[in-house]
């Protein structure tokens, strides 16, 4: 007998910190009725396990065992946002600190921890299809999605962005201390060994420099060829 393999279709949104992955993702995974997979999210995880069990970040072995046992739930929200469970505690605001990011761009240079992860991302593909937001979900987690989009903004405009985004919640942030840390990011992101931040082959690269969110959201449904 042999087996048939149905397609499930995946798009890929890959880009640096604050180009605006997570908030397009989120709104074309509901427009769509697609499930979501926030990539970033398995990397800060894992950096709060390191920072919680008191693991030493050099000690790759115990870094790359963290990520594979982590006991994580995904709660899709009505509104589209995701609740994150890390050992049944809501850890939303935890995994959002500043000490967090940066440790999840450490371990996230560390190629055992990006093989633990692996098989955790793919296993998101599931009917009727998947939007797959990170660094690396078009060159190497879904080297065969249907479409894969990188979507990029100047390092000021996502500082701005992202500042805006700390005020809002109530968070106090430095515009300078933030673009710092992005820039620094980046240059950390784009020259690790192991799958850097760079667009995919053939992926339709977005400046969301100068564009609203509705704007690029439109270009990525009119990219998919899909109509309302
Ligand atoms: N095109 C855009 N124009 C204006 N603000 C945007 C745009 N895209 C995203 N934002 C805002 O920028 C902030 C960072 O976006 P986010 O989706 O968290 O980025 P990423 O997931 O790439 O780090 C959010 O507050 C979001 O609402
Ligand atoms: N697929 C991915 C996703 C995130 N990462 C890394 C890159 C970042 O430094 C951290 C956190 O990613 P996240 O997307 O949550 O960060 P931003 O929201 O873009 O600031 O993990 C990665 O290496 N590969």
């Amino acid at each position: 007998m042999t087996e048939t393999h149905e397609h499930i279709p995946v798009i890929a949104i890959d880009g640096p910190s604050g180009s605006g992955k997570g908030t397009i993702s989120q709104i074309l995974a509901t427009k769509l009725g697609y499930h979501l997979l926030d990539s970033g999210a398995l990397y800060r995880l894992t950096a709060l396990s390191v920072i919680e069990q008191g693991i030493d970040p050099d000690n790759t072995e115990a870094v790359a065992k963290a990520a594979l046992n982590l006991d994580v739930v995904f709660e899709p929200q009505l509104d589209g946002e995701q609740k994150v469970l890390l050992n049944a505690q809501d850890v939303g605001v935890k995994l959002r600190l500043d000490e967090t990011s940066a440790m999840a761009s450490k371990v996230a240079a560390i190629p055992a921890v990006r093989e633990a992860l692996l098989t955790r991302q793919r296993k998101f593909r599931e009917k009727p299809g998947l939007v797959a937001d990170g660094r690396d979900m078009g060159t190497v987690v879904f080297t065969d999605a249907d479409y894969k989009v990188f979507l990029t903004a100047s390092p000021e405009i996502r500082a701005e962005r992202r500042h805006k985004q700390l005020i809002e919640k109530g968070v106090d942030a430095n515009i300078s201390h933030l673009l710092k840390s992005i820039i620094d990011r980046d240059e950390r992101d784009r020259t690790r060994t192991v799958a850097p931040l760079v667009p995919a082959e053939g992926a339709f690269v977005i400046d969301s420099s100068h564009l609203s969110i509705d704007e690029v959201v439109q270009q990525i449904l009119d990219f998919i060829g899909f109509s309302e």
